[in-house]
């Protein structure tokens, strides 16, 4: 599986982005950057098809400082213009407004980012999942001033999985890895020279302190993208991310309308 032409694969995503933003009647592209993988090599592929209109957003929101640093170094070694817009005020504003009229939060504790475990499962990862639309949102003001096209980082397994948060990360224009499993994203990030650190980082939503894509999924890329590729896996294995994309299913289809 890994044993693929990524000469030929990057060559191809570049003029595919090309033709998606041209045909859109846009001008170029506009990346949220996070200082993982799928957005490292999504903005560098935007930045070779659109070397003067490729604009990558950096979007903290109690996140972990170093990803930051990472995505700068990221965006200074290869030329991609970049800003930086702190949304953790943002973010605790929209708490104190939620928590004025819901006193079940305990927003001591939600809003510093800290003991999120102690927080009620289902409050935290609505809390969580306001990040990733709160990107978005900044996302599409870019790409209306500037007539660009909002450029979304999902790959293929974390599409089979639904692993991300609806009309957040996954609310984009187009997906260009969307066909490629994360271990091929990685030989990617290699052909194309990616920092190495950036390369071997553990995959994360960054939306908790400490979480990680193997431990939340509860299977690792290597066993998701077996399956996908191969269909290789016990059968425990393949039932479970059966189970995990039928529940996330919804994720990639319009909004049910009645037929009558
Ligand atoms: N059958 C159905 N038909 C239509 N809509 C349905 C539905 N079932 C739920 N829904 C709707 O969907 C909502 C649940 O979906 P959603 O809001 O996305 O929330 P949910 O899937 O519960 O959480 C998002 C997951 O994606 C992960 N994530 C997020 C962002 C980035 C990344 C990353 O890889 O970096 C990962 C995150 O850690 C979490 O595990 C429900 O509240 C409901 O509104
Ligand atoms: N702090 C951030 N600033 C800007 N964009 C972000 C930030 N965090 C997440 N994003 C956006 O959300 C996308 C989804 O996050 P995801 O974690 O799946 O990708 P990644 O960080 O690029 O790679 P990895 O999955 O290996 O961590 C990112 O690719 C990026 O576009
Ligand atoms: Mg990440």
């Amino acid at each position: 599986m890994l044993d693929r032409n990524y000469k030929k694969i990057e060559k191809d995503l570049i003029a595919w982005i090309r033709k998606k933003v041209n045909d859109a009647g846009c001008k170029g592209a506009v990346i949220g950057l996070s200082g993982g993988i799928d957005s490292s090599v999504t903005s560098l592929l935007c930045q070779k098809a659109f070397p003067e209109n490729t604009l990558g957003i950096i979007m903290p929101c109690l996140s972990n400082p170093e990803d930051k640093v990472d995505a700068i170094k990221h965006a200074e070694k290869f030329g991609i213009n970049y800003k930086e817009i702190d949304l953790s005020d943002l973010y605790q504003k929209f708490m104190q407004t939620i928590d004025s009229s819901d006193p079940e939060i305990n927003l001591e504790e939600v809003i510093n980012n800290k003991n999120l475990a102690a927080a009620e499962d289902k409050i935290k990862l609505a809390l969580a999942n306001m990040k990733p639309r709160l990107r978005m949102t900044l996302l599409y003001y870019y790409a209306n001033l500037n007539n660009y096209l909002v450029v979304g980082t999902d790959n293929r397994s974390e599409l089979k999985l639904g692993y991300f948060t609806k009309y957040g990360d996954g609310g984009i224009d187009i997906a260009p890895l969307g066909n490629l499993v994360k271990l091929e994203v990685r030989g990617l990030a290699r052909e194309m020279k990616i920092d190495q650190k950036i390369i071997t980082k553990k995959p994360s939503a960054g939306l908790w302190n400490g979480q990680n894509d193997q431990d939340e999924i509860g299977l690792s890329y290597r066993e998701i993208d077996y399956y996908i590729v191969d269909g290789k896996a016990d059968a425990e294995t393949a039932a479970k991310i059966e189970k995990i994309a039928a529940s996330n299913q919804h994720k990639l289809e319009l909004p049910a309308i009645p037929n009558f």
